[in-house]
């Protein structure tokens, strides 16, 4: 029996379109699900599909409402026995957030699977349509259940957890630098290399909390850059500007000049939450490792980045799990 795969779609280059193929300005989120389902041959090979469009956005657009309306509809979907994957089409600038974010309130064992382009629709060489084939074939694969949500972009299989967009405009821009990929596709053809070991969807405590109306508003954490003389001020600003926590997108392994230190280790002695991630793009954020996490309040991000690590504490903040136990968090999410 063919499985059947819904595809939402939520904008970004995949569905941009230039005006001639050969410039590289373009215009994202322009085509519709429909024009890009369309434009994939032998699609309905691979499963049943069917379509929706969620939004029409550039990911830099992405926001925390459509977010959430995103994961509430999966969520619903994936209640219904005929529905066996759904791929989620999604602008690449921030799809390793929104990865991440699913990875973390879809409540399914089957696979979410997330895919995008590089060059517009209309582009020479253009590369969604097989990144989209061979998402389809990840999404209706049995073999890529449990495995949390995954990004299939340019033959590989990744978990949201570890990848990272690593290069601003080739074809071959995400890695999994510190844990690898979960496998490849190839026209449509998988292999599986793990499984993420860390807690997602179906697993994780923050499924279950997320769609029942009223839709929440998430608290808001803030990302501050860390650089040669750095201002601590900024973590002033941010917490008088509405922060509930602040991720330091650390240099280094999360490292911050001494008078930021002082102003958030202040912070956090009041309970506020500071998350030490790193600005360097490989490699995790270990707890006392040159800055004394445990004499400073402060919490070590491990390998999730500064943008994903917003994200786990917004949910924690969202909660309201006691700072004691967001480290922990950190080391199971
Ligand atoms: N390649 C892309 O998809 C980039 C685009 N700015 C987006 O994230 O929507």
């Amino acid at each position: 029996m063919k499985s059947h795969v819904r595809i939402l779609a939520t904008g970004g280059t995949i569905a941009g379109i230039s005006q001639t193929p050969s410039q590289s300005e373009y215009c994202a989120g322009q085509m519709t699900i429909q024009d890009m389902i369309d434009a994939v041959p032998d699609l309905n090979r691979l499963a049943d599909i069917s379509g929706e469009q969620i939004a029409n956005v550039g990911s830099q657009d992405m926001s925390f409402d459509i977010l959430i309306r995103l994961t509430c509809r999966i969520n619903e979907l994936m209640k219904k026995e005929d529905i066996h994957g759904i791929v989620v089409t999604h602008g690449t600038d921030t799809m390793e957030e929104t990865a991440f974010f699913l990875n973390l309130t879809v409540d399914s064992p089957k696979p979410v699977v997330l895919t995008g382009a590089m060059r517009p629709a209309n582009a020479i060489s253009a590369d969604g349509p097989l990144n989209l084939f061979n998402a389809v074939a990840v999404a209706a694969d049995p073999n890529a259940r449990e495995r949390g949500c995954l990004v299939v972009m340019n033959d590989r299989i990744h978990g949201a957890h570890s990848l990272t967009k690593t290069n601003t405009t080739s074809v071959e821009t995400f890695l999994s630098p510190v844990n690898g990929l979960v496998g490849t596709v190839n026209y449509g053809k998988t292999a599986y290399f793990r499984f993420p070991f860390r807690r997602h969807t179906y697993l994780s405590e923050f499924s279950s909390r997320f769609c029942h109306p009223p839709h929440p508003t998430l608290p808001r954490v803030d990302i501050i850059y860390a650089c040669i003389d750095m201002p601590p001020d900024l973590i002033d600003l941010s917490s008088a500007a509405g922060a509930k926590g602040i991720v330091i997108a650390g240099d280094g392994n999360g490292n911050m000049n001494q008078a930021t230190i002082k102003k958030a280790a202040q912070k956090a002695a009041s309970g506020f939450c500071i998350v030490r991630s790193s600005r360097v793009p490989t490699g995790t954020v270990g707890r006392n490792m040159e800055v004394d996490d445990d004499t400073l309040g402060f919490i070590a991000s491990d390998e999730l980045n500064p943008a994903k690590a917003r994200i786990l504490l917004m949910l924690a903040l969202f909660k309201r799990v006691p700072r004691h136990q967001i480290q922990q968090m950190f080391y199971t999410y």
